[in-house]
């Protein structure tokens, strides 16, 4: 999805308080004992190593002295070869168990989050407003929904408990330091600043290669997806190899960002690493000038030097981590973004329904532009266009193409809104009833049908659910749908769609008007239902449809005006105007723009039924 480039200016603060409340708070129990483990284990690395100065000093420099563990314990110097392996032992196994009982918390909890937030872009994409869909490539929806979401999971469940069981290492061991020495402690401290810049130079170029990284990967998903709708297209025109090459360039690109991401993140913990030795070889010089005044024990400096290490090691971990947690607050800037879009088609707070029974619908001096935030100076698609439907009416919008009929037909159900003007049923603006209500109430034929990947009864119960064998049955039977069917190897239980069994244009045709027919709403709406078929599917077709058509409400659009030629009324229309109506016969005799395409079909005799069907098309 495009990122706005100010999001990027948008405060830390704000992002990691809604990652919180959206996603994390609702883990909470989960992520505190997670985060109680990641503590413990962190805090058992530093007891593990504070065991060196006595082990060091008991067992090879003072031999026979008493020894005193963590400052508590005394052991008999004789039982010391099996006293500290065997605390080695102890406090190491409950370390690993606090490891991994940090591990399977995190998990769980990181794939729940991932789930979470693909849920919600799903719905998001789902209600969002058709105008929205339309201007984005689903490409860009599908990289979201599977990538996009996984990095905010490693950032904000691995990368957060790991995080603080690194932070925590740290400010254990150097706390552990401090109470061996302060004044190398000190020493140690000075590193700081320098692993901070490493930190947020690294963190710098890891959230730009992944701005990068997501950008193209979403140009992949949109270029496979592409490919796969053309593929036809692509073979005739033999552009294999050409379509190969975009795709590697596009990977490539992709690639690009992915290594430079990698390499500022591999390159961040060596990077600390050379700032941890340079502060190891400023302690050894300080602490073996302290030694020769016999400040230092050499169990104290053991000590001191593995905590060092120690320390270094979880800084590593913290350094690589904070690359893995700018990725991620990427990420979700991105995925907030899209999820923060609010629909434009909503529902008014006093919203009605609609009432049983046949509907009017009307448009009322309506007008309106696709686009209206653009000053394009073009004219409105539809301007001052006012038509009207009553209950067993047919109406039939016709004219030159790109003069706006299917728009006509997308205000009705609201996939756009009017730019002025209103669209009515029962005289109501259909703003001011539920989309749930006004939807339910219409049905929807268009050219090309959407079959799902699933079987016939479901594609044609998809619009009502709970509908029985036998309505599903009863409504193909009307939809002359039944007998193709019922000859089909699985009946009504075959797969169609995507993996499914391919279907005739009129097959499918005939199963989009069955799903009408069960639906049985009292506003249809034919988007060139017709147009798409050879002679015999048309007739069947037609047959189907004036039978649905029958007590409804219905708007067709057909190029074929032979299609039309019975509707009670007839809407021509042109670049957005209704610029004639009237019956067919009246219109022909008006002789302006019905009766010159009339003519260009040969439909212009004196009456319908005297006129043979134009098979040419428009
Ligand atoms: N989603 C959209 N966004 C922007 N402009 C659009 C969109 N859909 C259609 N248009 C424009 O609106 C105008 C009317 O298109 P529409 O599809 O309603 O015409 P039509 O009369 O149904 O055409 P046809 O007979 O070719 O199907 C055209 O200029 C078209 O380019």
């Amino acid at each position: 999805m495009t990122t706005p480039a100010t999001d990027m200016a948008e405060p830390l603060r704000p992002l990691l308080g809604r990652i919180w409340r959206d996603y994390l708070s609702r883990h909470k129990t989960a992520l505190f004992i997670s985060m109680l483990c990641a503590a413990l284990a962190g805090g058992l690395s530093a007891v593990l190593l504070k065991l060196l100065e006595p082990a060091v000093n008991g067992l090879f420099v003072q031999q026979g002295a008493p020894i005193r563990l963590w400052g508590l314990f005394d052991i008999p110097p004789e039982r010391a070869l099996l006293f500290i392996p065997l605390a080695i032992v102890a406090v190491a196994l409950a370390r690993t168990l606090a490891s991994l009982g940090q591990a399977a918390l995190v998990n769980r909890l990181g794939h729940g989050i991932v789930g979470d937030i693909q849920v919600r872009l799903f719905a998001a994409m789902i209600r969002a407003d058709l105008a929205r869909l339309r201007s984005q490539h689903s490409g860009a929806f599908v990289s979201s929904v599977l990538f996009d979401a996984n990095l905010v999971r490693e950032a904000f469940t691995t990368g957060v408990v790991n995080y603080t069981q690194h932070a925590l290492t740290l400010i254990a061991v150097i706390a552990s330091m401090a109470f061996i020495d302060w004044r190398l402690t000190l020493i140690v401290l000075l590193g700081v600043p320098a692993v901070s810049l490493i930190m947020r130079r690294f963190g710098k170029k890891t959230r730009k290669a992944a701005r990068g990284a997501m950008t193209e990967t979403e140009n992949l998903s949109t270029a496979l997806m592409e490919n796969l709708d053309g593929v036809r297209l692509i073979k005739i025109e033999n552009r294999e190899a050409a379509e190969e090459a975009r795709v590697a360039e596009v990977v490539a690109r992709r690639q690009r960002h992915i290594i430079k991401g990698a390499d500022a993140r591999a390159f961040a913990g060596p990077s600390s690493d050379l700032v941890a030795m340079g502060v190891v070889a400023a302690v050894m010089a300080y602490a073996g000038f302290r030694a020769q005044s016999g400040d230092m024990t050499v169990g104290g400096f053991a000590a001191f030097i593995g905590l060092l290490l120690a320390a270094g090691q979880s800084l590593r971990q913290v350094t690589n981590l904070a690359t893995v947690m700018s990725e991620g607050l990427t990420a979700a800037r991105r995925l907030f973004t899209a999820l923060d879009i609010e629909p434009e088609i909503r529902e008014a707070a006093d919203a009605a329904d609609l009432p049983d029974g046949p509907l009017t619908v009307a448009l009322d001096h309506v007008s309106f532009a696709y686009d209206t935030t653009r000053e394009t100076g073009a004219p409105p698609t539809l301007s001052d266009v006012s038509i009207s439907v009553k209950p067993g009416e047919t109406i039939a919008l016709v004219g030159p193409s790109g003069g706006g009929k299917s728009t006509i037909l997308s205000l009705l159900p609201r996939f756009y809104d009017v730019t002025a003007g209103a669209v009515t049923v029962n005289g109501q603006d259909i703003r001011e009833l539920k989309l749930h209500s006004l939807r339910e109430r219409i049905a929807l034929v268009t050219q090309e049908p959407f079959l799902f990947d699933d079987t016939i009864a479901a594609n044609i119960a998809y619009g009502r659910k709970g509908a029985s064998a036998e309505q599903i049955i009863e409504a193909a039977r009307s939809a002359a749908a039944h007998d193709f069917i019922a000859a089909l190897p699985e009946g009504y239980a075959t797969r169609v769609g995507e993996a499914g069994m391919r279907l005739s244009g009129g097959q499918r045709q005939r199963i989009a008007i069955a799903r009408a027919f069960l639906k049985d709403a009292p506003i249809l709406l034919l988007d060139e239902a017709t147009s798409a078929l050879d002679t015999e599917s048309e007739t069947l077709v037609q047959a189907a449809l004036e039978r649905l058509m029958h007590g409804r409400a219905t708007l067709l659009i057909a190029h074929r005006l032979s299609t039309v030629q019975n509707a009670d009324r007839i809407y021509v229309i042109e670049a957005g105007r209704v610029v004639e109506q009237g019956a067919h016969a009246a219109l022909v005799k008006k002789g302006g723009l019905y009766a010159r395409l009339a003519r260009q079909q040969s439909l212009d005799g004196p009456s319908p039924a005297s006129v043979l069907p134009d098979e040419t098309g428009a």
